[in-house]
């Protein structure tokens, strides 16, 4: 059994964004969600852990591994999927996977032929092998960046938003692929989207300007909130005097009509419905306290 443990890191860029403001997370095998919205900082505590980037202050261990002080160490045990893993040569999936062995040290050609072989009949693509990365789908991609970051049978896995541009069909084969992963190994899963954590993670931390304000179960969040939040249909004119008058959770179009989730310790009335809360309201109370206070 690993485990991560992250004490405290802080990094603020030379521009005064402080992406990563005391942060402290331990987690251990199995699928960990970081949740947060569009800037919150969970690129830089990835790249941070992936040793990509150093931190002001902090420390980070993987076992008896020191992540900042022993990089090289940790790459040794790290498969990563960044989040800008696109570019790619004009070679086919195995030729590809191939090079990247080769890359993390892998000098034998018969290991790394059968560690290829491996590598592409779990995330489903050996039937793909000799054809160009380049004419993938995005899904398909997104299952070579999983098996190239299976390479080496690493301790812990990075996966950095691998959803965004995925089909719902590609997602789900991408969500099968991941939780097969997942089992035996830490896996971090960043993202903005709620469904990929709660389709996948049993473990998660929801992260907002580079804070982390909430780290547990999905489940126990949701209980948090169990009888305090209501939903009603408005009228999109009437939008911002609800805004006013309640904790707007969050607000969807359905049927073109918007859909409000507020928060409220006692029933509104004034034609609210009390709903079952799901981890959207748990994420959005988390990040938009500016609305609640939980
Ligand atoms: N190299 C950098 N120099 C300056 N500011 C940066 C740098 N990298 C990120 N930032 C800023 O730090 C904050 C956190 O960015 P980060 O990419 O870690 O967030 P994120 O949660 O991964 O968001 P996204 O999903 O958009 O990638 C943002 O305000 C971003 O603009």
């Amino acid at each position: 059994m690993g485990t991560l443990k992250i004490t405290n890191l802080s990094k603020t860029y030379p521009n005064g964004v402080k992406a990563l403001d005391n942060v402290s997370i331990e987690l251990e095998n199995g699928m960990f969600g970081l949740l947060g919205p569009n800037g919150a900082g969970k690129s830089s505590l990835m790249r941070t852990l992936a040793t990509l980037q150093e931190p002001d202050s902090g420390t980070a261990t993987l076992d008896n591994i020191d992540i900042i002080n022993q990089p090289a160490e940790l790459r040794k045990v790290l498969g990563y999927l960044p989040q800008e893993f696109g570019v790619y040569p004009r070679i086919t999936a195995e030729q590809l996977l191939d090079h990247l062995a080769i890359l993390k040290g892998f000098t034998k050609s018969s290991e790394r032929k059968e560690m290829v072989k491996y590598l592409l009949d779990k995330v489903n693509l050996y039937d793909k092998r000799k054809k160009s990365v380049i004419g993938f789908s995005g899904g398909m991609k997104q299952r070579i960046g999983i098996a190239q970051a299976l390479i080496g049978n690493p301790k812990l896995i990075i996966v950095d938003e691998p959803t965004a541009g995925l089909d719902p069909g590609e997602r789900n084969r991408f969500y099968n692929l991941l939780a097969n992963v997942g089992k035996d190994v830490i896996v971090i899963l960043s993202t903005h989207i709620v469904d990929d954590v709660r389709e996948l993670c049993t473990k998660m931390a929801i992260m907002n300007f580079g804070e982390i304000v909430y780290q547990g179960s999905p489940d126990t969040a949701i209980e948090e909130l169990e009888g305090k939040v209501y939903q009603k249909i408005i009228k999109l004119e009437e939008l911002e005097g609800y805004a006013n008058e309640y904790s707007i959770i969050s607000n969807k179009m359905v049927g073109g009509k918007p859909l409000i989730h507020v928060y409220s310790d006692s029933n509104p009335a004034n034609g609210f419905e009390q709903v079952r809360p799901n981890l959207e309201d748990v994420f959005f109370s988390k990040i938009n306290t500016d609305n609640v206070i939980v």
